[in-house]
């Protein structure tokens, strides 16, 4: 909002502490860097990320953002992601379920997919709005090169941590296999669109390895830590990213790599006057990889298998099955009633949920 200041994020909030790790260290491969990302990974799955050099692509994904989101209603509805399962594309605010109760989201968002932004001009999955197009080659492939080569180094990493042979993670999502990995800007709007009580996102797992994420100055995004009863805040903290790990990677290392629940709320107190904006880069397995432990190649991997509950990872389902059965069930137009936001859940729902 030109001419006006941004209140700072409050001090009187609950947060959560997250481990700050240095992408520069993580290259080098640092030793000290990378057991602090190890212990950020397979506790609570969430740790700030700076020196990762994706300023400039990120700054122009919120700019394509804002020109998209001015785009007539009409226009974007033309690129809406639709109720079989695919998130490329445009997604309308209210299309999505925030709970068993179907209160619907108030975001929306586009998402760009990597396989459309690497081929780009050819599309390899769909088309989309003209302002995407315009920054398809100056913007979006940018930032999905950038946030592919941190993320793969991140799952490089934690492929050596987990004991497995070499490229074992890589193999599950390879380049050239089309996936659900994708470039995302979302747009919240402020308070007098959206009630202080009420959720953005409702509280969910990420489906897919590991997401890359990036906010201007207002909080929002909150994460429930293991055991705690209260939801805290994640502070944003200018020029650092934040990463968390999602299901798929959870259940590759059988739970020892967290998948942590988390959700978006208005931002606290006077924040909530402003829009929020945030960006996303989604690694997610190839379409065809099988979800399940990968125990015959890690014994660390084998051991945390079996000392927890039998067959608790063995999902039975492909990354893609995995995508489409959790976009498509949260989509309220699939809405039959509670069981269906049951039904879409991730690594975090219990048979005894409800
Ligand atoms: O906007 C945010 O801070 C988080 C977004 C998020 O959790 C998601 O898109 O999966
Ligand atoms: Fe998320």
């Amino acid at each position: 909002m030109p001419g006006t200041t941004i209140p700072p994020f409050p001090d009187d909030v609950p947060t959560v502490p997250l481990l700050v790790i240095d992408y520069e260290l993580i290259k080098a491969r640092d030793k000290t860097e990378i057991d602090r990302l190890w212990d950020a990974a397979t506790t609570l799955g969430f740790w700030y990320l700076k020196n990762h050099g994706a300023d400039e692509a990120v700054a122009g994904m919120f700019e394509m953002g804002a020109e998209t989101m001015a785009l007539p209603l009409e226009e974007k509805m033309k690129f809406e992601q639709g109720n079989e399962g695919m998130s490329f594309g445009y997604k309308a605010a209210g299309a999505n379920a925030t709970d068993e109760t179907g209160a619907p989201d108030c975001i929306e968002f586009i998402n760009v997919a990597k396989d459309d932004a690497l081929t780009y001009p050819t599309p390899r999955v769909r088309t989309y709005p003209s302002t995407v197009n315009a920054r398809m080659e100056r913007t979006i492939t940018p930032f999905v090169r950038q946030s592919m080569e941190i993320n793969d180094t991140l799952l490089e990493v934690f492929n050596e941590r987990l004991g497995l042979p070499a490229g074992a993670l890589a193999k599950l999502h390879p380049l050239e296999e089309l996936s659900g990995c994708e470039a995302r800007t979302i747009r919240n709007p402020k308070n007098q669109e959206m009630p202080q009580d009420k959720a953005a996102i409702g509280a969910h797992t990420d489906f897919g390895s590991l997401s890359f994420l990036h906010h201007q100055k207002l909080g929002g995004l909150q994460v429930l830590p293991p055991g705690a009863e209260q939801w805290k805040y994640v502070k944003p903290i200018p020029g650092h990213a934040i990463c968390n790990a999602g299901d798929t990677l959870a259940i590759f290392s059988g739970g020892i790599i967290r998948s942590n629940l988390h959700r978006v709320v208005p931002p606290p107190k006077a924040q909530a006057a402003f829009e929020r904006w945030s960006v996303v880069y989604f690694t997610r397995p190839g379409f065809s990889q099988l979800l399940r432990p990968l125990s015959d190649q890690s014994a660390l991997i084998a051991s945390a298998v079996a000392a927890d509950e039998p067959g608790k990872y063995d999902k039975g389902a492909t990354a893609g099955e995995w995508y489409t059965r959790r976009l498509k069930l949260q989509r309220l137009a699939n809405r039959t009633g509670p069981e269906t936001w049951r039904a879409s859940r991730g690594t975090e729902y219990k048979p005894d949920y409800a």
